[in-house]
C-alpha cells in the first residue's frame, strides 16, 4: 500500500482538474504512413450540444468526474466515421514513448505483420451499398509498435463484477499471462470482491502460475459483486497502491462504472489506463458480436432442455418448462432454443404473450398435445413480467439497481395447470429451473479461445496507452469501443429480423403479435438502430435512464 502514486504531474490527491486538448489521434500514432497520408486529411471532432461554447471552454468543464464523456471522431470520405477511445497522451501531452518488447519475443518474431497498422479501424455495419455511407469504425485492436509504460512500470489490476459468467477465469488468466508472456510484466494484483474490493477487501498477487488452472473452474477467483461503487475511494486506491492499469471484467453496469473511474482518473490527472472487458451471460451488451460465455451457456441450456424433453415425452400429455436467464434480453432463450429443436414454444422478454383466447399460449397447448402428445416450453426469466406484475407484488431491485424479477417459470407453470384444471384434461408439467447451471461453468472450448483474444487484445490496447474503452469484437475483429457506446442501449432481440422469424418458424409457435404491436416493434427499433449503427448520439446531451436506475452517460 501507499505506494508513490503513478500520478504524471500532480502525485498529491485530488489533483487540480486539467484543461483536456481533443487530440488528433494520430498524435500517438508511432507511424507517419497513415490517416494523414491519405488525400482526404480527416478531420477531428470532439462532439458537444449546439450553443454550448467552444473547444476550449468545454474542456474545462471535463476536469469534472461527473462531466459527460466526450466523443471523439475522425471523419473521412464517403461518410467515414472514426469512433475513436480515449488515450493518455489526451491529458498528459509529454509521455515518452518504448519499442514495444514483443518485438524480441521469439515467439511472435516469425509473425509477418505483427504490429498492427495505426490506420487500421473496424467498420460497425459490414453491409453497405454502393453510394451509401461507410459509417461508424472503431479502432482495431492489437499490439502497436510503440507502448506507453515500460514493462517493469506496469502496476495492473483485475477486478470481476456483477454476475457470473462462464470464461471469468479465462480472461483472468490470459490478462496475467498475457501481461507477463507478451510484455514482461510481472506486477498484477487481484482486487477481490468486485468494486467494493477495491477500498474493502484483500487484494491478491497474480502471477502466471496462480493463475495456471484457473480456467477450468466456473465462477471468478477474484469474486464479485453488485453495488459498492464508490468513485472516489476506488480511485484513491488506485492511487494509492500506484496501480496504472485497470483491467474491469464486466457487464453493462460494470462499464458504466469503468467510465465514472475513467473520468476521475483523467481528472486527476494520472497515467493510468482503464480497460473494460464485456462480460454479460445475458448477452445484451450492444455493438459486438455476442459476449464471452454465451456460447457455453447456451450449449449448458441443452442439457435442461433434454431432460424436458425427456421428462414430456415419457407422459401424457407431457409438457416440460424450462427457465432460462435473460433479464432484458433473451439471446439464451432464442439461441437455446434455436439449437435443440426439441421446443414447441419460446418466450422472451422483447416478445409479449398472453395465455387466453385466440392466438393465445393456452389455445397453442392445447393444440400442441393433441397433435402431438407432449411440448417443451422454454421460457426467458425476464418474459412476461408485465402479465404476472398484474397479479403478485414486484420484488424491488438489487444492489446495483438491476430489477428483481418475479419467477416466471413458476407463475406460468401454475397457470397452465389451472387452466387445464378449468377444462377437465389431465397433464404432466414438469418444471425446470437451471438458472445458475448454466452459467457456473466453466467456458467451453470456443469460449476460452475467444476470452484468451479478448484478454491480449485489452492488454495491447492499454500498455499503447488507452483508456477509457472496452474491448469487443466488432464484425469478428476485435476494437477498442467508448465506454458510453456499449452502455447507451441495451442490445434486444429484434423480434423484426429474421433471426427470430426463423425461431418462429422452427417452433411453429403464435407470434402473439398484433399488427399494430409489429408496426410499433418495427419503429422502436429502428429509433434504436439508429442511436446504434449510426453516428454516435450526443451523450452530452441525452441523458438516458438505464434499466437499473443509474444515469446514463
Ligand atoms: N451507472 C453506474 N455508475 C457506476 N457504477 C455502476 C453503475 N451501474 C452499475 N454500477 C456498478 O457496476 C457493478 C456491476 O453492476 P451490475 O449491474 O450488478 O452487473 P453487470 O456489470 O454485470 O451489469 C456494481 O458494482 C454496480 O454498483
Ligand atoms: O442472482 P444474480 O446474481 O443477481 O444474477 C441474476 C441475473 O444475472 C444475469 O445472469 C446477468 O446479469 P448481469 O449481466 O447484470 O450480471 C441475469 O440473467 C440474471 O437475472
Ligand atoms: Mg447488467
Amino acid at each position: 500500500m501507499a505506494s508513490p502514486a503513478t500520478s504524471v504531474s500532480s502525485p498529491s490527491r485530488p489533483s487540480a482538474p486539467k484543461p483536456i486538448d481533443v487530440p488528433n489521434p494520430r498524435d500517438h500514432l508511432p507511424h507517419h504512413h497513415h490517416l494523414q497520408d491519405r488525400r482526404d486529411t480527416p478531420r477531428v471532432r470532439a462532439r458537444e450540444p449546439e450553443g454550448e461554447g467552444t473547444l476550449g471552454e468545454r474542456t474545462g468543464a471535463m476536469g469534472d468526474a461527473t462531466a459527460r464523456p466526450e466523443v471523439k471522431l475522425v471523419t473521412g470520405d464517403g461518410g467515414y466515421v472514426l469512433e475513436d477511445v480515449p488515450h493518455v497522451s489526451d491529458y498528459l501531452p509529454d509521455l515518452p514513448t518504448y519499442p514495444n518488447p514483443l518485438q524480441d519475443n521469439p515467439a511472435y518474431s516469425v509473425v509477418k505483420q505483427y504490429f498492427v497498422n495505426p490506420d487500421d479501424t473496424v467498420c460497425q455495419k459490414a453491409i453497405v451499398h454502393k453510394n451509401g455511407p461507410r459509417g461508424n469504425h472503431f479502432r482495431r485492436a492489437g499490439p502497436r509498435q510503440r507502448v506507453y509504460f515500460q514493462s517493469d512500470e506496469v502496476h495492473a489490476c483485475i477486478v470481476t463484477c456483477g454476475g457470473l459468467c462462464p470464461g471469468l477465469n479465462t480472461v483472468i488468466r490470459e490478462i496475467v499471462c498475457g501481461l507477463s508472456d507478451m510484455y514482461g510484466v510481472t506486477r498484477v494484483l487481484g482486487i477481490q470482491g468486485g468494486y467494493r474490493g477495491f477500498y474493502a477487501c484483500n487484494t491478491i498477487d497474480l502471477t502466471p502460475k496462480s493463475v495456471n488452472d484457473i480456467h477450468k473452474k466456473g465462477g471468478t477467483v477474484l469474486g464479485t459483486s453488485r453495488g459498492g461503487h464508490d468513485t472516489t475511494k476506488i480511485v484513491d486506491s488506485i492511487q494509492d497502491r500506484g496501480i496504472n492499469q485497470v483491467y474491469v471484467i464486466g457487464g453493462d453496469g460494470t462499464q458504466r462504472g469503468a467510465g465514472v473511474i475513467f473520468e476521475e482518473v483523467r481528472r486527476r490527472g494520472l497515467k493510468v489506463a482503464v480497460a473494460g472487458i464485456p462480460k454479460t451471460i445475458d448477452n445484451d451488451i450492444p455493438v459486438i458480436d455476442r459476449s464471452f460465455g454465451f456460447d457455453t451457456a447456451v450449449e449448458e441450456a441443452q442439457r435442461a432442455i433434454n431432460a424436458a424433453h425427456v421428462e414430456a415425452g415419457s407422459a401424457d400429455n407431457g409438457i416440460g418448462v424450462v427457465k432460462l436467464m435473460g433479464r432484458y434480453s433473451g439471446f439464451i432463450a432464442h439461441y437455446a432454443t434455436l439449437a435443440s429443436r426439441d421446443v414447441d414454444c419460446c418466450l422472451i422478454p422483447e416478445s409479449p404473450f398472453y395465455l387466453e383466447g385466440e392466438g393465445g399460449l393456452f389455445r397453442y397447448i392445447e393444440k400442441r398435445l393433441k397433435e402431438n402428445g407432449h411440448m417443451v416450453i422454454v421460457v426467458a426469466e425476464g418474459a412476461g413480467q408485465k402479465l404476472i406484475a398484474e397479479t403478485m407484488q414486484s420484488m424491488g431491485k438489487d444492489a446495483s439497481g438491476n430489477a428483481m424479477l418475479l419467477d416466471v417459470g413458476l407463475w406460468l407453470s401454475q397457470k397452465i395447470k389451472e387452466h387445464f384444471k378449468k377444462i377437465k384434461t389431465t397433464i404432466n408439467l414438469k418444471y425446470i429451473d437451471p438458472t445458475y447451471m448454466i452459467r457456473a461453468i466453466p467456458s467451453n472450448a470456443s469460449d476460452n479461445v475467444y476470452c484468451t483474444l479478448l484478454a491480449h487484445s485489452v492488454v495491447h490496447g492499454a500498455m499503447a496507452g488507452y483508456t477509457g474503452f472496452t474491448v469487443g469484437q466488432v464484425n469478428g475483429r476485435h476494437c477498442y469501443i467508448p465506454f458510453y457506446r456499449i452502455t447507451e442501449k441495451q442490445n434486444k432481440v429484434s423480434i423484426t429480423d429474421r433471426m427470430w422469424a426463423r425461431l418462429l418458424s422452427s417452433t411453429n409457435q403464435p407470434s402473439f403479435l398484433s399488427k399494430k404491436d409489429v408496426e410499433e416493434a418495427r419503429m422502436e427499433e429502428e429509433r434504436t438502430s439508429k442511436l446504434f449503427d449510426g453516428p454516435p448520439s450526443n451523450p452530452k446531451t441525452e441523458d438516458k435512464v438505464a434499466s437499473n436506475g443509474y444515469a446514463v452517460k
